[in-house]
């Protein structure tokens, strides 16, 4: 590929006492993709995506952001600059609103003496915002922005993860496993969110199990084992059990899908 990466690392280590859960493990993410990051349990995964969205610190190695050095000392390093990861567990305040849970951590104020003294919230620029948003996405099925995320279904709590990374994300957006807790129909209108977010232009790392979703959306895969990036395939030139029996050591990936 002649383009450069949006977001790679090198070399990365990462122990934990006497476990190394990083060993060495390279990663490349091009402009515009949807890269999937598979591997079995343990390998590594989590780990990796800890390290590119700043939720640990590597050992070893380095991140480079647009070709740019960066050492992110927290996740709100790595959001500020551009990288927005939606976890398993989403990080959403379930009995806040939807319009709220968009600007947790990040709330737009009033213009003025009234944001910058009184600190009063402008709550109509930020639910304006959030139907924006969420319409943008085609989530527009919610209906009141002033809705508690308790009372929505595991679909449409994703819907609104991703909704928030999609808005703020400027450069990189990482889903943990978004289909994992979700039904069939639910997981459907999840993958098309990552497909419209990549329309927008926006790449995404999406780490799965589920390697039909994998398969149907992905534009290359990371194969993740022991600890480093192993080979790195595209889903039209391999099998679904191929990419199991290389991430499970069952088979090794030819010479060419070797990572450097
Ligand atoms: N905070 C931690 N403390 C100690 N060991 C850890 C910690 N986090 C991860 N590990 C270990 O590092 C290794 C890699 O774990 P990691 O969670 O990155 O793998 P994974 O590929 O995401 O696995 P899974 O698919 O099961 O979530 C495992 O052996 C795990 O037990």
């Amino acid at each position: 590929m002649t383009l450069e990466p949006i977001l790679s690392a090198r070399g990365l280590v990462k122990r934990y006492g006497r476990v190394t859960a990083l060993n060495q493990a390279d990663f490349d993410l091009y402009p515009g993709e949807i890269l999937a990051v598979i591997g079995d349990n343990g390998a590594g995964k989590s780990s990796l995506i800890k390290a590119l969205s700043g939720a640990v610190r590597p050992d070893e190695g380095e991140i480079r952001l647009e070709g740019r050095l960066v050492h992110f000392q927290s996740p709100m390093a790595a959001r500020e600059a551009g990288i927005e990861t939606v976890y398993q567990t989403l990080a959403l305040s379930p009995a806040l609103s939807i319009a709220d849970n968009m600007f947790l951590g990040r709330e737009l104020r009033k213009p003025g003496f009234l944001g910058r003294w009184l600190k009063l919230l402008d709550r109509a620029a930020m639910e304006k915002m959030a139907r924006e948003k969420l319409s943008d996405l085609g989530l527009m099925t919610i209906q009141n922005i002033g809705q508690a995320v308790e009372t929505l279904s595991g679909g449409q709590r994703q819907g609104v993860a991703v909704a928030r990374a999609a808005a703020f994300g400027s450069k990189v957006i990482i889903m943990d496993e978004p289909t994992a807790a979700l039904g069939v129909k639910e997981s459907r209108r999840v993958l098309e969110l990552i497909l419209d977010v990549r329309s927008r232009g926006l790449p995404i790392v999406l780490i799965s199990h589920n390697m039909p979703h994998v398969f149907e959306v992905a534009d290359r895969i990371h194969v993740h084992r022991l600890g480093r990036r192993l080979c790195v395939i595209d889903p039209k030139d391999y099998s679904m059990s191929d990419a199991v029996a290389f991430m499970t050591g069952a088979k090794e990936p030819p010479r060419e899908a070797l990572a450097a």
